[in-house]
């Protein structure tokens, strides 16, 4: 059996005392270089998880547990790209993940070797072009592929993906889709992704973890995709496989954790 990488243990996390906890009892065990989507109504729980896991919110009970080292505060082997961008809007795109390269490894890698890394993370997404321009030049997405590069410069053991595509219009998600999956099958990163679109999560992921409604939100189901992997958007549209995958998911939302007001 493959050893345990990422281990989500028993996390339970409450804001306020007295109140019900958000999450009660999540637990999750990732392998290396697997890719987990965790998909659940608005509000159930996930990014409170994600933030677990990234170091950035203390489980009230329970914890987690990466490549053997207990997770108690933010670091660079779990690197979370959001939602919104979060580039430094005074640097250009070279220095925004120069800045990370620095930070990590700027006591391991001489100057040349730091700007040659910067260098090859933006190939890597597509961004040479654009190492110039400040954030304010560039479209939604392409600032989105800067925070993956910049994330994955840290070498992080796990890169965490808080709804990284939720803001972009429909093609330019697609378009960043296939390159992450690109990315995640050439460098084998272990990825966790909060989504809420099942055709992403069916796309993307080894495995689909849906989540019980909050208050204490729990794992309802995991779901093994099993698709072979490299995957096509458009042979799988038709796939039976991909979409029998994706009614599982609809219907674990739809039909047996429904939203009250959905019920
Ligand atoms: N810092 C906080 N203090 C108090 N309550 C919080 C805090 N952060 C989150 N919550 C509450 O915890 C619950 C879960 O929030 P969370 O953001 O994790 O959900 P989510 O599943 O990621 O939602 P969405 O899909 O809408 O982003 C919500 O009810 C939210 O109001």
């Amino acid at each position: 059996m493959e050893r345990t990488f990422l281990d989500i243990s028993r996390v339970v996390v409450r804001f306020a005392p007295g109140a019900p906890p958000v999450l009660n009892g999540v637990d999750l065990k990732v392998k290396q270089g697997e890719y987990i989507a965790v998909i659940g109504h608005s509000g159930c729980g996930k990014s409170t998880l994600l933030n677990v896991v990234a170091g950035l919110l203390p489980a009230t009970l329970g914890g987690v547990v990466l490549e053997g080292s207990e997770v108690t505060e933010p670091g660079p082997d779990r690197a979370v790209v959001f939602q919104n961008h979060s580039l430094l809007p005074w640097l250009t795109v070279y220095e925004n993940v120069r800045l990370a390269v620095d930070r990590t490894a700027g006591r391991t890698m001489s100057r040349a070797e730091r700007d040659a890394w910067t260098l090859e993370n933006l190939a890597l997404v597509r961004m040479t072009d654009h190492a110039r321009k400040r954030p304010n030049e560039i479209s939604g997405g392409m600032k989105q592929r800067v925070g993956i590069a910049r994330a994955l410069a840290m070498r992080p053991k796990v890169l965490l993906l808080d709804e990284p595509f939720g803001a972009l219009d429909a093609l330019t998600r697609a378009h960043l889709q296939d390159q992450v999956m690109a990315i995640h099958a050439r460098l084998g990163t272990t990825v966790m992704m909060i989504t809420h679109d099942v055709d992403e999560a069916v796309l993307l992921s080894d495995r689909i973890v849906m989540m019980t409604n909050g208050p204490n939100a729990t794992i309802g189901e995991i779901l093994e995709v099993g698709l072979p992997r490299p995957r096509d958007r458009l042979a799988l549209a038709s796939d039976p496989r991909f979409l029998s995958a994706r009614e599982a998911v609809l219907r674990f939302l739809h039909e047996r954790h429904a939203l009250p007001a959905v019920a």
